[in-house]
């Protein structure tokens, strides 16, 4: 891989990248970072967590004068935590060049924003619904924009942005670079790039597999009133560093989240209908891991980078494979591991085969662990906690009460009630959850194969090389990704977007993030 230093970027941007400890860069990176120099538009896809937002972000910040003073470089994202996130990821890189970056999105106040606008930030990071917001209060004015990015450009799509992305596209200068980027690139995507982008190049660096192969994924096949019993189990069995778990809906998601805490897990909820104040305080308790599990609804699927997620937990299955990548991609970021499991009904079954088709990966059963396996999960990681604490020097002042129980009572017997204690088991709590409707198995429609050659059918096929206007096709995929049948079953046209909001219909309060709409009025409604 290359280093750094041979895309010969500005000392000040080198010097940023080596503070965040980047030795190499990674594939996307080596790909990207020099057609992106040139200026060119791009559609960028890479699996999850390999550094997609430095790809863009690096190229981006290179070009900015630091005496510039307007808006000339504006990324957008599908959702606010990515906004944040991604906002944060820049500032870092810009730290000693000394850009000025901000996040705009929906659920903040917006005269925080107006004033943090007059301090003339070169670099907006936000959601459509948000910007448009400025836009119209022409607090934002776009006329000096030169670079674009749509982060997630697929999921923007697929949550109803089109409309408002175009409104915002159409007000930047068409001699601008526009790039896209994402692990899955579903066929709508040629819509946006035929209308927005120009002769972009393809960089596809999506190998056989779209998912991630550092992470071990599996499922365990469960009824749904046994859902919430094999998730205490599989938590207590593996006790992960940290944990995503998605739920189908805000109310599986409060619901859940309720329970394992009544249960003794240091767990909270994420989902589009909390205020942005409790969100951000959510994402802050998991990001510095006050709390270890955190249960969530498909708003955290997409490009969220938290380290030390060991596991990701599909309570219930996504709907489409998209999502299963994205989500699952939360863990085995940076060439770390991780371990992705899946609770599937035998209803469901069939769905799952559907995601293993398309994602061209089998995902193995395992069986539901046994009780037996949870508590001794849980034993050996208190012993483990007591033991790591054992020598050091804060537990002197617990010594006196120690002797004096010693005195007393029998050591083993001491230390096991303890460890039971510890434990923190909370059994005898009952717990209720509101059944979900299983997921249903899309129809295979016989082949919605683009035509347009740039665009396999497939959201993980990336582009073949070949095609018209300037593509130099740029793909290290290797086989026939996204030319089979299963994959080119995937569209995602009307129907499918039809399919998905029927399944909710007059289910308001149990209602997906995730419902497919075709026209949102703002972030605030949509996804976020
Ligand atoms: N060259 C590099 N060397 C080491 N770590 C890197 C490098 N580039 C990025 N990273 C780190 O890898 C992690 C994942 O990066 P990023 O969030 O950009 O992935 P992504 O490809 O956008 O994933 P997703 O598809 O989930 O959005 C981040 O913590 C980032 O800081
Ligand atoms: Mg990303």
């Amino acid at each position: 891989m290359k280093t750094f230093a041979e895309f010969g970027l500005e000392p000040k941007v080198l010097q940023a990248i080596t503070e965040l400890g980047f030795e190499e860069s990674t594939p996307i990176q080596s790909k990207s970072i020099p057609i992106a120099l040139t200026g060119s538009d791009l559609i960028g896809q890479a699996q999850t967590g390999t550094g997609k937002t430095a790809a863009f972000g690096i190229p981006l910040i290179n070009k900015i004068p630091t005496s510039e003073d307007r808006i000339v470089a504006l990324i957008m994202t599908p959702t606010r935590e990515l906004a944040i996130q991604v906002s944060e990821e820049i500032g870092k890189l810009t730290r000693f060049k000394g850009l000025r970056s901000l996040a705009i999105y929906g659920g903040q106040e917006i005269g925080r924003q107006i004033r943090a606008l007059k301090k003339r930030p070169q670099i907006i990071i936000g959601t459509p619904g948000r910007m448009l917001d400025h836009i119209n209060r022409k607090t934002i004015r776009l006329d000096d924009v030169q670079t674009v990015v749509l982060d997630e450009a697929d999921e923007m799509l697929d949550m109803g942005f089109m409309e408002d992305i175009t409104s915002i596209l159409s007000l930047i200068p068409e001699n601008r670079q526009t790039m896209l980027f994402s692990a899955t690139m579903p066929p709508n995507i040629q819509k946006l790039a035929q209308q927005f982008l120009k002769n972009p190049e393809h960089v596809s660096v999506i190998p056989k597999q779209v998912s991630v192969p550092l992470i071990d994924q599996a499922y365990i096949e469960v009824h749904e009133r046994q859902k919430f019993d094999a998730l205490s189990r599989l938590l207590d069995m593996e006790s992960p560093e940290l944990a995503i778990i998605f739920g189908r809906t805000k109310r599986r998601v409060d619901e859940l989240s309720e329970a394992l805490q009544k249960r003794g897990y240091t767990a909270d909820g994420l989902h589009g209908d909390l205020s942005q104040n409790q969100r951000d305080a959510v994402m802050r308790k998991f990001r510095d891991g006050s709390i270890d599990v955190l249960v969530a609804t498909d708003v955290a699927a997409r490009g969220l980078d938290v380290s030390g997620v060991s596991h990701v937990i599909n309570f219930d299955l996504p709907q489409d494979p998209e999502s299963y990548v994205h989500r699952i991609g939360r863990t085995g970021r940076a060439g770390k591991e991780g371990t992705a499991w899946s609770f599937v009904t035998p209803r469901e079954l069939d769905h799952l085969h559907f995601i293993e088709k398309v994602t061209r990966h089998r995902i193995p059963k395992k069986p539901l662990p046994s009780m037996a396996e949870a508590i001794e999960g849980k034993q050996r990681m208190t012993a483990e906690r007591i033991l790591e604490l054992v020598s050091e020097d804060s537990i002197n002042e617990y010594k006196g009460i120690a002797i004096q129980m010693l005195e007393q009572y029998d050591s083993v017997n001491l230390l096991a009630a303890a460890i039971k204690l510890l434990t923190g088991e909370k059994k005898d709590v009952s717990i209720e959850l509101t059944p979900e409707d299983p997921i249903r198995a899309k129809k295979r429609r016989p082949d919605v194969r683009s035509n347009g050659r740039r665009f396999s059918s497939s959201s993980f096929g990336g582009n073949r090389s070949g095609g018209s206007g300037g593509s130099r096709g740029r793909s290290d995929s290797r086989g026939g990704y996204g030319s089979g049948r299963s994959s080119s079953s995937y569209g995602s046209g009307g129907g499918y977007n039809r399919d998905r909001d029927s399944q909710y219909k007059g289910k308001g309060e149990g209602r997906s993030d995730n419902t497919r709409r075709p026209r949102p009025s703002s972030d605030d409604f949509v996804n976020s």
